[in-house]
């Protein structure tokens, strides 16, 4: 049986078509194709037509409306990068931080990623499940509609797979979409610290042929930072993890440069995140090679620390996206219209950009465009209407979550900003 909705008197919709082969770029990322008083018209989960509110209603008849006026619909907004699943929460190593101690200094001492991966380790599937099940829960009440989530706070091959079946047990019951990221190169364990080239070699021999061969994870990620993997060790991670069909991602020069962009470029990562210390020729590199930055502000606001440059990256070409790094230490948030203003506020993007950066560019950067990230025939009916009378409101008013309704696949989810 065929299921129509229709969305009609919409202020405005923002459709973000027209990046079908590549993300958006420079002046593109400014690009969002709005439509004063629109309609969207789906039926059977994905988007049939989009347009002029008379044209859509006179064309198309529905067994479902939903009245948008003086409301904005977007696609639904897309996290790519987040540590999803875990156990825990970290607020003393915040009060600490508040006091002084730096983030390094934390997981050094045997906090940080070690605290939250004994956390995780001792969590069960079950209870992983559940405390995941509840942010991506708020994700969707906050307009999110496909989530990365990474592991990396299992450390070992039982524990990384543990995460990583949360993750696809997820996907398979919960309404919002998610993207899998292996990240075994999130730390080197305490009990390892001295030979961390074992660790090294357990993660390539080990865990990537596993999980490659479970099919648990299309992503393959490393902490390439001065005292956890050095350019040489991300490299040979990433290298292995290509051989076994995982398309590279990394952490790049969050806390200092350390040659991250860089390899990101040379090894044909898909994407390259924090990037908040990234080197002049870092930066020309990404550009260069087209490897997307994802930026993290709610990280360097959270770590007080400077902020990425995003004016700076999108004016030398690099397509920009933005997440909220969700994890218990350096960014507990889920918030990304929070981001949206961040990256106004702090990193010189404009509104048009940031929209750009958390929906058509956030799905290139997990390898879903050609399913999400704008409203166009064809695509996913995941769209999300915001209480509020133009897009320019939404990175204006800062901190408030004005999402009303979000539709994924076709299915209303959130009404009324509540879970259906
Ligand atoms: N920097 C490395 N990993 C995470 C933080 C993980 C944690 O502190 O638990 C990040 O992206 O910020
Ligand atoms: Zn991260």
């Amino acid at each position: 049986m065929t299921e129509t909705l229709l969305i009609t008197n919409a202020a405005q919709v923002v459709t973000m078509k027209g990046h079908k082969d590549k993300p958006a770029t420079k002046d593109a990322m400014s690009e969002l194709d709005i439509i004063e008083n629109g309609a969207v018209f789906m039926e059977n989960g994905k988007i049939v037509a989009v347009g002029n509110d008379q044209e859509i209603c006179s064309a198309y008849k529905a067994d479902h409306h939903i009245d948008a006026s003086g409301k904005v619909v977007t696609p639904g907004l897309i996290d790519p990068h987040t540590h999803l699943v875990h156990s825990g929460t970290r607020e003393n190593e915040y009060a600490m931080r508040l006091k002084g101690k730096t983030y390094m200094e934390i997981m050094e001492a045997g906090g940080g990623i070690h605290a939250t991966t004994r956390a995780t380790q001792a969590a069960t599937h079950e209870e992983l499940y559940e405390q995941s099940k509840k942010r991506l829960d708020q994700f969707l009440l906050h307009g999110v509609t496909t989530v990365e989530a990474k592991s990396g706070y299992g450390l070992t091959l039982e524990h990384e797979l543990k995460q990583l079946e949360v993750v696809q047990k997820l996907q398979q019951e919960h309404a919002v979409d998610l993207i899998s990221t292996f990240m075994g190169a999130h730390a080197i364990p305490i009990a390892e610290k001295e030979k961390p080239e074992l660790f090294v070699e357990r993660v390539i021999q080990e865990m990537i042929p596993e999980v490659a061969k479970k099919k648990l994870a299309s992503f393959n990620d490393v902490f390439c930072e001065r005292g956890v993997f050095t350019p040489e060790q991300s490299r040979r991670i990433l290298e292995a993890g290509k051989k076994h069909g995982l398309i590279p991602k990394i952490h790049a020069d969050e806390i200092e440069p350390y040659g991250g962009a860089e390899l990101a470029a040379s090894i044909g990562a898909i994407s390259a995140d924090h990037l908040l210390k990234a080197s002049e020729q870092g930066i020309k590199d990404l550009a260069e090679t087209g490897v997307i930055g994802v930026l993290l502000p709610g990280t360097a606001f959270f770590l007080m620390a400077e902020f990425a440059e995003a004016r700076k990256m999108i004016d030398a070409g690099v397509a920009v996206a933005l997440s909220t790094d969700a994890n218990p230490g350096s960014s507990p948030t889920i918030s990304l219209p929070f981001i949206m203003n961040l990256g106004c506020l702090k990193m010189g993007m404009t509104p048009e950009e940031v929209l750009t950066a958390t929906t058509i560019n956030a799905a290139y950067a997990i390898g879903c465009a050609d399913e999400a990230g704008s409203l166009e025939a064809g695509k996913k009916a995941d769209i999300t209407i915001f209480n509020v009378p133009n897009y320019l409101t939404l990175s204006y008013q800062y901190g408030m979550n004005h999402v009303d309704t979000v539709i994924k696949a076709g299915k209303l989810v959130v009404k009324g900003g509540q879970l259906q």
